[in-house]
């Protein structure tokens, strides 16, 4: 049995026209109701024909849903949630993708008390947004993370988790801080640092303009595809996990002043012991079969 029959998006970008294409290829017989607050966007997925519906008002989007999946940046989740929470059903299900959980868990109670919400989020994204950045296969393969509340309703957690599953996605369950905690160090902090090379490097006047260019055809070119995230986004997730990710930073700025400290002292065993560690964790990974891997998130809660 079909875990929901009538969906709503709010926030059709990349992950929210992900889910509609990968809901409706999945399970077409699902009725999928879109609502952004942009109207360019609206406009956009009507003419790609995104959803069955896409709704000018966030209210007019969930009158009949039982499930309604915010997919909006996460400082924006509980404003979102506010503007439906007059038409929301009362059996409705409530759920979100959004990168932290425990800040976003937090404006939705106070949004929508009450009512059942589930957490979740997909591991799975690109550095584009938008409407038409979006694919059905994005989900597949990869983790989604389901964050519920301690009380929650174990069957409404089970319907949340097999939405994710019929679109590709293996799910786990977690307790929304320690996913934060993780997420910190796996997500958030390789983007704070791949902004950070890319800004030192255009603020470097020697190397910027055509050798930033010229010459960024390996690591550097790795790095400008992460830098090139959705600034409202990561903005949002940095100002929101904020806890999680500055304990994330200590660690690794300590770790950096090893590296600079063995470099400075030309201690040539700490560089290559640390990298022949890394090079052996890579290769794992790959003689696993996962050259596109989804990282182990340890323990269920
Ligand atoms: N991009 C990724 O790689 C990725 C991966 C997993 C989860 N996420 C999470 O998914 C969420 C969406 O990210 P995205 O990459 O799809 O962003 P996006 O910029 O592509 O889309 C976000 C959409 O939300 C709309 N929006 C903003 N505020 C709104 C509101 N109050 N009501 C209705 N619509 C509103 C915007 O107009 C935009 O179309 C974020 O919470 C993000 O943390 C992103
Ligand atoms: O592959 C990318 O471009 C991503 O940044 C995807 C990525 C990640 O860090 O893995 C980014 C943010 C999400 O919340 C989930 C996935």
């Amino acid at each position: 049995m079909l875990p929901f029959s009538r969906v709503t998006i709010i926030g059709l970008g990349l992950i929210g026209s992900s889910l509609a294409r990968a809901i409706r290829e999945a399970m077409p017989t699902v009725r999928v109701t879109g609502h952004d607050a942009d109207a360019g966007v609206r406009e956009i997925a009507r003419a790609i024909d995104l959803c069955d519906d896409v709704t000018d008002t966030a209210g007019a989007s969930v009158t009949d849903a039982d499930l309604v999946v915010l997919c909006v940046p996460v400082r924006a989740m509980g404003a979102a949630a506010a503007e439906i929470a007059d038409d929301l059903p009362a059996e409705a299900i409530i759920s979100d993708v959004g990168s932290c959980k425990a800040d976003v868990l937090a404006q939705l109670n106070i949004a929508l008390p009450g009512r059942t919400v589930i957490p979740a989020h997909p591991v799975a994204g690109t550095e584009n947004s938008g409407p038409e950045a979006g694919f059905a296969s994005l989900f597949r393969g990869r983790w989604c993370i389901v964050t519920p509340p301690a009380d929650a309703d174990p069957a409404a957690v089970e319907r949340v988790s097999e939405l994710w599953r019929r679109v590709g996605a293996d799910v786990e369950t977690m307790d929304p801080a320690h996913h934060d905690l993780v997420l910190a160090v796996t997500s958030h902090l390789p983007h704070l640092i791949a902004y950070t090379i890319v800004g030192t490097a255009s603020d470097l006047e020697d190397v910027t303009q055509s050798e930033v260019i010229k010459y960024s055809a390996g690591g550097f070119r790795d790095f400008t595809r992460i830098a090139a995230s959705d600034p409202t986004m990561w903005r949002d997730v940095f100002l929101a996990n904020k806890d999680a990710v500055l304990e994330m930073l200590q660690r690794f700025s300590e770790d950096l002043s090893a590296l600079q400290r063995a470099i400075r002292w030309n201690d040539g065993d700490a560089l290559f012991n640390l990298f022949t560690r890394t090079r052996a964790i890579r290769r794992s990974i790959i003689e696993q079969g996962q050259d596109d891997p989804k990282p182990d998130f340890g323990r269920s809660h």
